[in-house]
């Protein structure tokens, strides 16, 4: 896969920031509401928060939005100019309110890191991540660590080992590192982790490298 001007551990700095951390931008702004506003949904006393005010609010900001939504084509090949992906995928993107989002930074050993609490909206079992969560961030976490160590490429397979309930409301650390790169095979394991060090979920992964076009 092409990597354009990516970083690697190899020409960058211990700790480069791979992410697009949030700016001070109208829309990281907007999308940071739209995110609390998505958790706090979660939260809020059903039976006394006027939820049909509430609906009606939220589908005029919408439609406000959608008015001002250019064609699909045209807004995908905005999306993927330039920075790409870091702005607006599920797992980093600031401009994603469905993102936590995580900011990963690229280590001298080859590794990313980068550190989340997740919350109600991440839910699966009661207090915990839900397991396909855990798989989306891992996925991801795994293809920076690919541009990380020099050669990326799509997900081929994901082996996820679920070791115990990741828990919802405690700092967790994301980690991964590409192993091996065989011809156009690259292997790259990952996990999830407690402050206490005890790993969650871990994943290996099979990616080939190979790319879909950018639109344009
Ligand atoms: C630095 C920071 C920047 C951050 C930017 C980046 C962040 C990005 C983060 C985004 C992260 C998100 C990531 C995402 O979400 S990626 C999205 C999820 N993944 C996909 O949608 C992939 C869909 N599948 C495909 O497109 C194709 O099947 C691929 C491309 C995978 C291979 O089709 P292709 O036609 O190209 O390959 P080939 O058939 O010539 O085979 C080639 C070799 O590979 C072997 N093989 C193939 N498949 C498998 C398999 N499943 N298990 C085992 N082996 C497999 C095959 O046997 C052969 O081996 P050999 O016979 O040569 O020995």
């Amino acid at each position: 896969m092409d990597l354009g001007s990516h970083p690697t551990f190899e020409s960058h700095d211990d700790g480069t920031v791979l992410t697009s951390a949030p700016q001070d931008a109208p829309v990281d702004r907007a999308t940071a509401a739209a995110r609390r506003v998505v958790d706090a949904m979660l939260r809020t006393d059903r039976a006394n928060a006027n939820l049909d005010r509430v609906a009606e609010e939220l589908n005029s900001i919408a439609d406000h939005l959608e008015e001002h939504a250019p064609a699909v084509a045209e807004r995908l090949i905005d999306m993927w100019n330039g920075e790409g992906v870091t702005r607006h995928d599920p797992v980093t993107g600031p401009e994603n309110a469905i993102a936590p989002p995580i900011v990963l930074e690229g280590l001298s050993d080859g590794s990313v890191r980068g550190e989340v609490t997740l919350t109600m909206p991440y839910q699966g079992p009661p207090g915990c991540v839900h397991g396909g969560v855990s798989a989306l961030i891992l996925d991801h976490v795994l293809g920076v660590a690919n541009a990380w160590g020099g050669q990326a490429g799509m997900t081929a397979q994901l082996n996820v080992r679920y070791h115990r309930p990741t828990p919802l409301f405690e700092p967790l650390t994301v980690t991964g590192r590409q192993m091996s790169v065989e011809g156009r095979k690259i292997n790259t394991v990952g996990s999830i982790t407690t402050a206490d060090g005890e790993v969650c979920v871990s994943v290996e992964g099979l990616f080939i490298d190979a790319a879909v076009p950018r639109p344009r």
